[in-house]
């Protein structure tokens, strides 16, 4: 859309889309990612928010990630009663390590111009946004909001890094749940019921997901 036609439509009392875009590797997505995207869609009037589970996560490279398919079929689990919830394949199917600006680039040109997206990270990633892929692009394509999160201390001072008024600052319902936690019970025995939704309880235990070192199973499922 041209800033000609962007002035006629918005003349024209035409509402602007707003998509939140909550991206991760979801391995298992849990109980934390559901509730920040809850509350960034209630308190930024967002119309959807889309998950998009990573495809290749290059900053986790040092260690085994689940494959795609798993995580993405545990993403449609974990967010089939929110009717403002959907899921993305974008990351997943697209080749190669999977960075935001081509999330972004994708969810735009499939979106189309009269959708605003808002990129909805934790406190940890925001510390790290400088350090991913064209980072200087990413601004432009999107607003970033940064969700509060147990043992990651946030302050606006920690923002001073990045472009005035790209980023906003949410605290959220504090969550003390994380993948790895939960890959650790699941693989340790101990009960991840109630820290993600039921559904990933038993589709973790139907695909045998997370076995325990010495179990047999290949560790590495990717
Ligand atoms: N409990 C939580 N509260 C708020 N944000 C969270 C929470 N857990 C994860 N996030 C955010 O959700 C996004 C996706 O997270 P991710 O899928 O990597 O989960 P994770 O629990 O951080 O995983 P892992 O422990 O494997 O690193 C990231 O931006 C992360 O900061
Ligand atoms: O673009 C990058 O270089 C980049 C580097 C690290 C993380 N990200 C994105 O940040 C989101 C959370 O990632 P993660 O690894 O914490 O699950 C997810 O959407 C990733 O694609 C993006």
């Amino acid at each position: 859309m041209t800033s000609t036609e962007l002035g006629i439509a918005r003349a024209a009392g035409q509402r602007r889309y707003r998509l939140g875009v909550m991206g991760g590797t979801f391995d298992p997505i849990h109980h934390g990612h559901l509730v920040a995207a809850s509350e960034v869609a209630a308190k930024f009037a967002l119309d959807e928010v889309v998950f998009v589970p990573t495809g290749m996560p290059w900053q986790k490279s040092h260690r085994e990630v689940s494959p795609a398919e798993d995580r993405y079929l545990m993403t449609v689990i974990a967010t089939a009663s929110n009717p403002r919830f959907s899921v993305s394949r974008v990351d997943i199917d697209r080749p190669g390590n999977t960075y935001t600006v081509d999330t972004l680039k994708d969810l735009r040109t499939e979106r189309g111009p009269n959708t605003d997206l808002f990129f909805i990270t934790g406190a940890d990633a925001v510390r790290q946004i400088l350090t991913w892929y064209g980072a200087d692009e990413l601004f432009d394509l999107a607003h970033f909001v940064g969700v509060t999160r147990p043992g990651v201390p946030m302050t606006p001072a920690d923002l001073a890094h990045l472009p005035e008024d790209s980023v906003t600052l949410l605290e959220v319902p504090a969550l003390a749940i994380s993948s790895t936690d939960c890959r650790e019970r699941v693989r340790a025995h101990e009960p991840i019921w109630y820290l993600v939704p039921d559904g990933i309880v038993q589709y973790i235990a139907k695909r045998g997901l997370y076995p325990a070192p010495g179990s047999g199973v290949p560790h590495d499922r990717s």
